[in-house]
């Protein structure tokens, strides 16, 4: 069933299809669907899913077609919301509204060996590595989903370098500090809050480089003495004072697209209502200039932090509802530590971030 939107961007009034879709997995086994030939965007691979009836939430409409297509009922499971987006195939506009369900060990028991499903079409379990590596070929908006799936659990985020102002040599202290302390294979937002810090960065990704780098917008990471750690770095971070910025730009000037990194996806900060709708204008004009995209969004403070005891927490109800106002994935912020992800999950979050807890 289709429904009309009004598309702000363009102003003009156009035909989306609402499609709920069910990114279904047990611990890293994914469940693909093959589109038929005959259906649009046929002879793919997709994730269950399809078009939301007009009288259905998103959810709804997600528990019964996994229902239909799989018999799978996941009503009782969490289902984490990664994100909304909105891809024009030039033959048909669709909006996905995507969310993540782990299913149980024994509802995995039962379908394991599932290979069609109740409308006869094909389906298969595949390995996380394989499907996020793109040996799938999943119609063209599937890889802002891919992109979203690469997120982990949780981020660690450094020590600011003030942090380490009592040292003799606060960069050499911040150097040596994270070095020990960042677990292994961690995600690690450098937050150094200092200019000039890209060799320090370059450093400590060459002396770990077991881990994956997000860098501030900033810092020109090219600047550095040698860019070989420029592959440890996954994506780059935006504060919501930058994103904002960011915003007031688009809107005395519609048509101006400032120099945010274009190479790499982007995570955001957020922390009210207007961040979290700039990020979401953010993600859809980027993924209308085919631009690497938004993966997530720090929304912050969950809880008071020792580092900003004056900003005052969001507590996870308040998070909750702001988390679901985001067109992509979100991770909870402050006061929290890695334990909190399965709170974080259930108010709407994919993953935890935060410093002290954070390092080993
Ligand atoms: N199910 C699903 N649809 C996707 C994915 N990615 C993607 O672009 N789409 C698009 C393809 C289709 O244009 C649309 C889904 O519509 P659909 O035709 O499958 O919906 P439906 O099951 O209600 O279909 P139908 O019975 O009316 O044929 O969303 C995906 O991963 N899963």
């Amino acid at each position: 069933m289709t429904v009309k939107q009004s598309n702000s961007l363009t102003n003009t009034s156009i035909t989306t299809v609402n499609v709920a879709v069910a990114v279904i997995h047990y611990q890293n086994q994914y469940l693909l669907g093959f589109r038929a030939a005959s259906q649009h965007q046929g002879n793919r691979y997709e994730f269950v899913g399809g078009k939301i009836d007009a009288h259905e939430t998103a959810k709804q409409g997600l528990i019964r077609e996994v229902a239909e297509e799989t018999g799978i009922n996941i009503a009782n499971n969490t289902a984490v919301k990664l994100g909304r987006l909105h891809h024009d195939y030039g033959d048909k506009q669709v909006c996905l509204q995507v969310y993540r369900i782990e299913v149980t060990a024994q509802q995995y028991a039962q379908y394991k060996n599932l290979s069609y499903g109740l409308e006869g079409q094909k389906l298969t379990w595949v390995e996380e590595a394989e499907l996020l590596a793109g040996h799938y070929d999943l119609p063209a908006a599937n890889k802002t989903i891919l992109a979203w799936l690469q997120l982990p659990m949780q981020i660690t985020v450094t020590y600011p370098l003030s942090h380490f102002d009592a040292a003799s040599n606060p960069i050499a202290a911040w150097l040596q500090y994270h070095h020990e302390h960042i677990t292994a294979g961690a995600w690690v937002y450098m937050r150094t809050k200092a200019a000039g810090t890209e060799n320090s960065i370059k450093q400590l990704l060459q002396l770990r480089t077991d881990i994956q780098a997000i860098t501030p917008d900033h810092l020109d990471m090219d600047k550095a003495d040698n860019v070989e750690a420029n592959n440890q770095i996954i994506a780059s971070h935006l504060t919501q004072t930058q994103l904002m910025q960011w915003s007031s730009g688009v809107a005395k000037e519609p048509m101006s697209y400032s120099a945010l990194s274009t190479s790499l996806p982007l995570i955001v900060s957020c922390h009210d209502v207007d961040s979290i709708n700039a990020a979401n204008q953010l993600a859809s004009i980027r993924l209308q200039q085919q631009l690497p995209p938004v993966i997530g969004i720090f929304l912050a403070p969950v809880e008071c932090t020792q580092t900003h005891p004056d900003t005052p927490a969001l507590g996870w109800e308040a998070w909750s509802n702001l988390a679901n106002l985001a067109d992509m994935p979100v991770i909870g912020l402050g006061g929290l530590s890695p334990m909190m992800y399965k709170q974080a999950v259930l108010h709407g979050g994919v993953a935890v971030a935060g410093i002290r807890q954070f390092l080993k």
